[in-house]
């Protein structure tokens, strides 16, 4: 099947921890630096060749961005290149971070 599907939060917080799984994070650097979801790698639209390269095909793939709708660019480019198992995160980092992560907690 080529494609890619979209989930919500709980599945693909499932998905992404399982073993061998790549999280891809498609925000800019920025927000990335302010924080994103643990294991999570920040990549641009520039390293797409590399990484339909360097990424396994057969591995799950999550991506997310700011609220799910970039995300879903990138899934489709991923499955274009066929990657068998590629995620679009809904809602994107706001809904993974969660109503009560406004706020950075202070050490
Ligand atoms: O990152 S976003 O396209 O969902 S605003």
């Amino acid at each position: 099947m080529s494609g890619y599907q979209r989930i919500g939060i709980a599945e693909a917080q499932a998905i992404a921890a399982r073993e061998g799984t790549a999280l891809l994070d498609v925000r800019d650097a920025r927000a990335f630096a302010q924080g994103h979801v643990d294991g999570a790698r920040n990549v641009g639209e520039k390293e797409l060749p590399n990484l339909v390269e360097e990424l396994s095909k057969s591995a799950p793939l999550v991506i997310y961005c700011y609220h799910g709708n970039s995300s879903q660019f990138y899934a489709r480019i991923f499955a274009a290149h066929g990657f068998a198992d590629v995620y679009s995160v809904d809602g994107g980092y706001e809904a993974w971070r969660g109503p009560n992560a406004a706020a950075p907690s202070a050490p």
